[in-house]
């Protein structure tokens, strides 16, 4: 490397943050970031933890998913209290890592999404859309004495974007190859995948949510534990039930299956009201709770590989699917996934088993995008959130 190039190397530390749809706890990560701000970065992992929401935290999350119950009191509250626990997460991996508060730069938080409207409802003449994540960067700042960056998804939304996904900025940065096109699938609460076609730039790009992810069978799973389970661990319900292929082939028929990209989805389709329809359909066609676990494990996995065969396999035929995301853990996806996806000749593989961690993804994303934030970069992908412009997401808290 020439001296221009060495000297121009800067090396810094940050913090991710991350509490995703599934609303399994903060995600935490520790980065080292090499290279010229604002330009391709190396990124290295040096700590990871992840923190699960206690019982009361966690239900009052879930309770004002529910725009009725979500009185401005209870969001308020709500915003600095996961403001607080933002906060403890981010000092202990700080901790965990063997540095200090005082060696991190800053701390990138995505916060808690509540609610997400990302097309246009017209108002008064004006095209709104919306989202909603939580948990007060001011406390966070405040509280490590690190600058914060948070509130990421309004500034896409502002010039026309869905506000999501955003990740996929970060992935053509740290996995785009020159040879291998890659889908990188995450799998959390709700499924998205990115499209990193073989040494394309950024404009070449795409990503999209490809629907649930583990929200219909966490969801399911809790009602028929009668809440004492949270998630179908290691697939072992799925295991020993078999799919119904006619109440599959109808589940397909979602119409947000058929929308083209971008687009993005939460909790808002696929949440309680949908749980209560599959919880119909059971009786219905009368299955077992373990068909029904396996038919919707199954659902899971091929919104996924129908999304590869109808939008992407054309232009990018690609060589390799990497789920990462607690999906990851379930074999019986990813099963299903391989069933689906190997005949088309693309390989179906873990973060894991590629050697990266498939849990701290998100996080580390956060961390990198806040890099950018604090040295006026745009941050966005148009191509994946369908912005018409490039734009600077994320809020600033400064700790003095
Ligand atoms: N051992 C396991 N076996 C089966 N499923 C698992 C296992 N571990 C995690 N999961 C699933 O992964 C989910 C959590 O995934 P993840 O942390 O990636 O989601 P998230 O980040 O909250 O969501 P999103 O990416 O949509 O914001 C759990 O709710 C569970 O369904
Ligand atoms: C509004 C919202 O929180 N969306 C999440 C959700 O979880 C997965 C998928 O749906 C993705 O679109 C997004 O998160 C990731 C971090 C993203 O923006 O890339």
């Amino acid at each position: 490397m020439g001296e221009a190039q060495s000297t121009n190397l800067v090396t810094r530390y940050a913090v991710g943050l991350m509490s995703g749809t599934s609303v399994d706890g903060i995600d935490a990560a520790v980065v080292r970031i090499t290279g010229a701000v604002g330009t391709r970065p190396e990124v290295q992992l040096l700590g990871f933890e992840n923190t699960p929401f206690s019982t009361q935290v966690r239900d009052e999350i879930f309770t004002l998913f529910d725009v009725k119950k979500a009185t401005l009191d209870r969001v308020g509250r709500l915003n600095v209290w996961l403001g607080e626990l933002f906060a403890e997460a981010a000092l202990s991996v700080i901790a965990k890592s063997g540095l200090a508060p005082g060696d991190i730069s800053h701390i990138g938080s995505h916060g808690q999404t509540l609610y997400h409207h990302p097309t246009d409802e017209i108002i008064g003449g004006y095209a709104l859309r919306y989202t909603a994540q939580i948990g007060e960067g001011s406390i966070i700042a405040a509280r490590t004495g690190i600058t914060c960056v948070s509130d990421f998804r309004p500034a896409d939304m502002a010039v026309g974007g869905q506000g999501a996904p955003l990740v996929p900025f970060t992935e053509h940065l740290l996995y785009g190859e020159e040879k291998r096109t890659l889908l990188l699938q995450n799998i959390g609460g709700i499924g998205n995948m990115t499209v990193l076609p073989a040494g394309s730039p950024p404009e070449d790009v795409f990503a999209f949510d490809t629907g649930p992810g583990n929200m219909l069978i966490d969801g399911l799973v809790t009602h028929m534990s009668g809440g004492k389970s949270k998630m179908d661990a290691g697939g072992a319900i799925a295991s020993q039930g078999h799919p119904n292929e006619r109440l599959l082939d109808l589940l397909m028929q979602e119409p947000y299956y058929s929308q083209s990209s971008p687009k993005s989805t939460g909790r808002e389709l696929f949440g309680s009201a949908y749980i209560a329809r599959l919880l119909a359909h059971q009786q219905e066609y009368n299955l077992s709770d373990e068909d029904l676990v396996a038919t919707v494990t199954m659902l899971t996995a091929r919104s996924i590989s129908e999304a590869y065969r109808k939008y992407v396999q054309e232009r990018y035929p690609a060589d390799m699917l990497i789920v990462g995301g607690g999906g990851s853990y379930n074999p019986v996806l990813l099963r299903y996934l391989q069933a689906d996806l190997e005949p088309l000749g693309v390989q179906v593989l873990t973060q894991e088993q590629l050697g990266l961690s498939s849990d701290a993804k998100e996080a580390v994303a956060f961390a990198l995008l806040a890099d950018y934030t604090l040295v006026r970069r745009p941050n966005n992908l148009p191509a994946a959130t369908g912005a018409s412009r490039p734009v600077i997401m994320g809020k600033i808290s400064y700790p003095f």
